[in-house]
C-alpha cells in the first residue's frame, strides 16, 4: 500500500458456514475491520486456504442487494457472488463484500437509475441524469482490508480493469486480472453490453451478440 494510506487493522474473525440455495456449501470466516477510510462496514470472506499460494484469488465484490440477496436478472452480480464463492475456496483466497451498492450511489439512486433505464437510457447515462459519477467507487478501503489481511500480491477476479488499475495505483501487485464467467439472461444483456462498450469490462457477448438491441 502506498504511504499515504493510511492502516487498518482486524476487528472480529468469526467462522460462518456458507449454504447456497442450489446445495453449495463452504466454510468461510468473516472479518471486520478497523480503521477503513470510508467508514462502511465493508467485511472480508475467507475461502479455503490464502496462504496456499503466493497470488491468492481475490474478489472485490460490489453490494448489489436486488442482485445478491432478491436475484434480480437486470444484472449479473448473484451468479458472479455464486461464482466467486466456489472458485476462490477452490484455490484460497478472498472476497470482500464491499458496500458500495449501485456502483456508489446507493440503493435508492440506483433504483432511480433503473427508472430511467426503463424510459430509455443506458446505466452509464442514467447516474449522470441523476447528477451523479457513473461510477462513485473507490478501492482505497479494499487496498486496506488486504494489507490487514497480510495481502500484497494477488490474482484478481474481475472483468473491470478500473479495478486492477485502482489496486495497482494503491500499491498492491496484481498478478493477473481472471476473468469470472459470462452470466447472461434476457434481462441483463444490454446492461452487460454497455459495461463492455463503455468501461471495456471484458465480457465475451460474442456468443449472444445478435440478441443485443
Ligand atoms: N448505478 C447503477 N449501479 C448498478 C446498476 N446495475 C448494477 N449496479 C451496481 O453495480 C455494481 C456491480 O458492478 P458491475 O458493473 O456489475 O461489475 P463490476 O463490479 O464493475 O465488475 P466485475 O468485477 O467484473 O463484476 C453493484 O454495486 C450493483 O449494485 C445500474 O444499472 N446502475
Ligand atoms: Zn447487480
Amino acid at each position: 500500500m502506498t504511504t499515504s494510506t493510511p492502516a487498518a487493522a482486524v476487528r472480529t474473525r468469526v467462522r460462518i458456514p456458507l449454504r447456497f440455495p442450489d446445495g453449495f456449501e463452504v466454510a468461510t470466516e468473516a472479518i471486520t475491520f478497523h480503521g477503513l477510510v470510508d467508514g462502511a462496514e465493508h467485511v472480508a470472506l475467507v475461502l479455503g486456504d490464502p496462504t496456499a499460494t503466493p497470488t491468492p484469488l481475490v474478489r472485490l465484490h460490489s453490494e448489489c442487494l436486488t442482485g445478491d440477496v432478491f436475484g434480480s436478472a437486470r444484472c449479473d452480480c448473484g451468479p458472479q457472488l455464486r461464482e466467486a464463492t466456489e472458485r476462490i475456496a477452490a484455490t484460497g483466497g478472498v472476497l470482500l463484500y464491499l458496500r458500495q451498492e449501485g456502483r456508489g450511489i446507493g440503493l435508492y439512486n440506483k433504483l432511480d437509475a433503473y427508472a430511467l433505464q426503463d424510459a430509455g437510457l443506458d446505466t452509464y447515462e442514467a447516474n449522470l441524469a441523476l447528477g451523479l459519477p457513473e461510477d462513485a467507487r473507490d478501492y482505497t478501503a479494499a487496498a486496506q482490508m488486504l494489507s490487514a489481511l497480510g495481502i500484497a500480491e494477488l490474482d484478481l477476479l474481475t472483468n473491470n480493469p478500473d479495478k486492477a488499475q485502482q489496486l495497482r495505483a494503491l500499491g498492491l501487485s496484481v498478478s493477473r486480472s481472471v476473468p469470472t464467467g459470462v452470466h447472461t439472461n434476457p434481462s441483463n444483456l444490454r446492461y452487460l453490453h454497455a459495461k463492455v462498450q463503455h468501461t471495456h469490462h471484458t465480457i465475451d457477448l460474442a456468443p449472444v451478440a445478435s440478441l443485443v438491441g
